[in-house]
């Protein structure tokens, strides 16, 4: 029983490298995985990371909602490759750092196939981390504030439980995200994997699908096309805005750091949809109308991270606030919906 007890505590030994690792030219690189890399976060993520000329990345994508679009600049580059991978299917690579951020993301992405959503999110984590456990690598997932559900406690701490619907609309996203959680910190107990996790809030910037279908796209894309800005009623919900630069910083943040979270990564300034509309409207578009469309089922009522984990764990706060943020989001979608702004 001892003996069997220690065999599942210790990790197993990653394989050897080839005899080139050792040779005397070779360069150390560190080589990391991203899953989900073709996507919005993953694609900025990917330019953070390979600025650093000691960094190879590979990208995993199936494409569901990214595309190679975001990832030309560094197609044929020497220390980048892209691969079409399906995380629910195992993937055999070596690899010092795992990001696994595949998932839709948007609600109408995730509702679209709910069973294929939940299966990313449960057997596409336990192949990733059966890949970190079988190269010794460190693995990061990028779980969301929807693990809170709608939240009772206001604003939400890590150490909130939350108030999830398991058999809702939502479920595939929201309880997906939760078993992903528990398979990481099962892993790390029980074979010793390092592992980061992030709860990231509400993430906007340049990038972003066109028709993502999330608030702050539909909004900047309707106030350039002059069409109502569609708030869903009551519009008073609120939501916290991050821009892709300071979350991206955070998410690295945490993977060098030695903690394994979970960790709130979000902008703890709080909007109602209402007011997100207003906003929009007088930065984008004075003329446009603010319409009050049906909601879905199960949305959040109020969301805003405490982030005093992030600040006093990896020195991190978001820098970018929404008022500056949105110009930003408004320029790339101006050139990829073709539209030059007035005056
Ligand atoms: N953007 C946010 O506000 C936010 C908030 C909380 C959590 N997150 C998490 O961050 C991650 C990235 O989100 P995003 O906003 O960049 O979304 P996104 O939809 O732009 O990116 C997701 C990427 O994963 C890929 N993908 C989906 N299913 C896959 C599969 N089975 N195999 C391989 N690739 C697959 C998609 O093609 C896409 O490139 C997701 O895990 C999401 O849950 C995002
Ligand atoms: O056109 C719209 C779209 C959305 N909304 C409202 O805006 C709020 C935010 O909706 P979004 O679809 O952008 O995103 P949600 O906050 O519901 O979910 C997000 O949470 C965090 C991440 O995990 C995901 O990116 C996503 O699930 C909701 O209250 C929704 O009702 C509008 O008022 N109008």
């Amino acid at each position: 029983m001892a003996g069997n007890s220690s065999d599942v505590l210790s990790p197993k030994q990653p394989p050897l490298p080839s005899p080139l690792r050792f040779s005397k030219f070779f360069q150390s690189n560190m080589r990391i995985l991203i899953t989900g890399g073709a996507g919005f976060i993953g694609s900025h993520l990917v330019d953070r990371l390979m600025e650093n000329e000691k960094n190879e990345v590979i990208v995993a994508d199936n494409y569901f909602t990214g595309s190679k679009d975001n990832l030309k600049k560094w197609i044929g580059h020497p220390r980048f490759e892209l691969i079409r991978h399906d995380v629910t299917e195992p993937l055999t690579i070596e690899v010092d750092q795992i990001y696994h951020l595949a998932c839709p993301a948007s609600p109408i992405f995730y509702k679209y196939n709910p069973v294929k959503t939940i299966k990313t999110n449960v057997i596409g984590t336990l192949n990733m981390l059966g890949l970190a456990k079988r190269v010794g690598a460190r693995i990061l997932l990028t779980s969301t504030s929807e693990v809170y559900g709608d939240p009772l406690v206001h604003p939400q701490p890590e150490s909130y439980w939350g108030n999830v619907n398991p058999i809702g609309v939502r479920s595939c996203y929201d309880e997906g995200k939760r078993v992903a959680e528990t398979l990481m910190f099962d892993y790390h107990r029980q074979h010793g994997i390092e592992i980061r996790v992030a709860r990231i809030f509400n993430t906007y910037g340049p990038r972003m699908n066109i028709d993502d279908g999330r608030v702050v796209s539909n909004f900047i894309a309707q106030a350039i096309r002059g069409e109502p800005l569609t708030v869903q009623s009551p519009g008073t919900q609120t939501r916290s805005f991050c821009y892709v630069s300071d979350l991206v910083d955070g998410l690295i943040r945490l993977m060098e750091g030695s903690d394994t979270g979970p960790i709130n990564l979000g902008n703890p300034g709080e909007f109602t949809m209402l007011e997100l509309a207003e906003t929009v409207k007088e930065l984008i578009n004075p003329d446009v109308e603010i319409k009050v469309v049906e909601n879905t089922p199960d949305d959040p009522r109020q969301r805003k991270p405490i982030i005093t984990k992030a600040m006093e764990l990896l020195g991190w706060e978001p820098k970018v606030k929404l008022r500056d943020g949105l110009p930003l989001m408004e320029e790339d979608f101006r050139l990829r919906l073709g539209f030059d702004k007035k005056n």
